[in-house]
């Protein structure tokens, strides 16, 4: 199953034009990756080189320039955006179930599985809270809950934890990799952050700064389940480390040239 390809990209080149400046930024260059069904795949890059831009075309939620992309899904994809998108009145319950909502399923289904996301995601406890009353981490539990309530077979998240503090941040980590190893989701992930990439991801994809492209992709060789404080005691863990350090700064400078 593993070898099986579900997400395809060929080319991708995104370009933005700014009438009021008359610019032209080029966002994404020739960019070409592949993931396999159930990977999961970080990428890092430097800020503006473009995640975002690729992530959102994946999605269907920015039009291309030219290359292809081929997603052999079921279904689209779900999407984590980096602020929690939770609607501020309606309970946390009520966040989750939203899209089951609007495709109509009906009530008692609805929570059956609202429930089950609910444990999952460990938000059993705050089921009726409205938002207001949740933490940052606890506001970003309910967005990755609803975005796997409808059992979409590819999930793309953009830099979920990066407004969280390091450690809300690890113990999320910790929680994503077990709910992943539950589900066996295809997952491309977008982090600013080598040492979140190295802890999550099956493949790192590296990018160069803008227009961003990939100039590296490592296989990351830690075992699975993974601890997300002992792995760091691992020596690989900070050889790689300092290799993506290297690519990214390397890149920087070639760029600056
Ligand atoms: N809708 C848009 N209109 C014009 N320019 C845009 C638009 N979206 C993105 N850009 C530009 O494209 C480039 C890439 O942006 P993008 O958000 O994809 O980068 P990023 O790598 O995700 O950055 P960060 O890590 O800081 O979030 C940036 O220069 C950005 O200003």
């Amino acid at each position: 199953m593993m070898s099986e390809t579900a997400i395809e990209v060929r080319n991708l080149t995104k370009a933005f034009y700014d009438a009021d400046s008359d610019r032209t930024t080029v966002a994404a260059y020739e960019v070409e990756f592949e993931v396999k069904r159930g990977e999961f795949v970080c990428i890092v890059g430097p800020s503006g080189c473009g995640k975002t831009t690729v992530l959102r075309i994946l999605a269907g939620l920015e039009t291309k320039l030219g290359g292809s992309i081929d997603m052999k899904s079921e279904n689209p994809p779900a999407m984590v955006f980096q602020e929690a998108s939770v609607l501020p009145w309606l309970t946390v319950r009520e966040n989750v179930g939203f899209p089951l909502s609007l495709k109509g399923v009906a009530a008692a289904k609805r929570r059956a599985r609202v429930d089950e996301l609910l444990e999952l995601t460990g938000l059993t406890d705050f089921a009726d809270a409205l938002p207001h009353r949740l933490s940052g981490g606890m506001k970003q539990r309910v967005s990755v809950a609803r975005a796997l309530v409808d059992d979409r077979e590819i999930l793309l998240m953009d830099e979920p934890f990066g407004a969280l503090d390091e450690q809300t941040r690890l113990v999320l980590q910790q929680e994503l990799l077990r709910i992943w190893e539950t589900t066996g989701k295809t997952v491309v992930f977008i982090t600013h952050s080598v040492d979140e990439a190295l802890t999550l991801a099956d493949r790192v994809l590296v990018m160069s700064p803008r227009p961003g492209t990939i100039i590296a992709d490592l296989a990351v060789p830690f075992d699975r389940p993974r601890d997300v404080v002992e792995m760091r005691r691992d020596k690989r863990f900070w050889d790689l480390t300092y290799e993506v350090w290297r690519l990214l700064a390397s890149s920087s400078t070639e760029h600056q040239a």
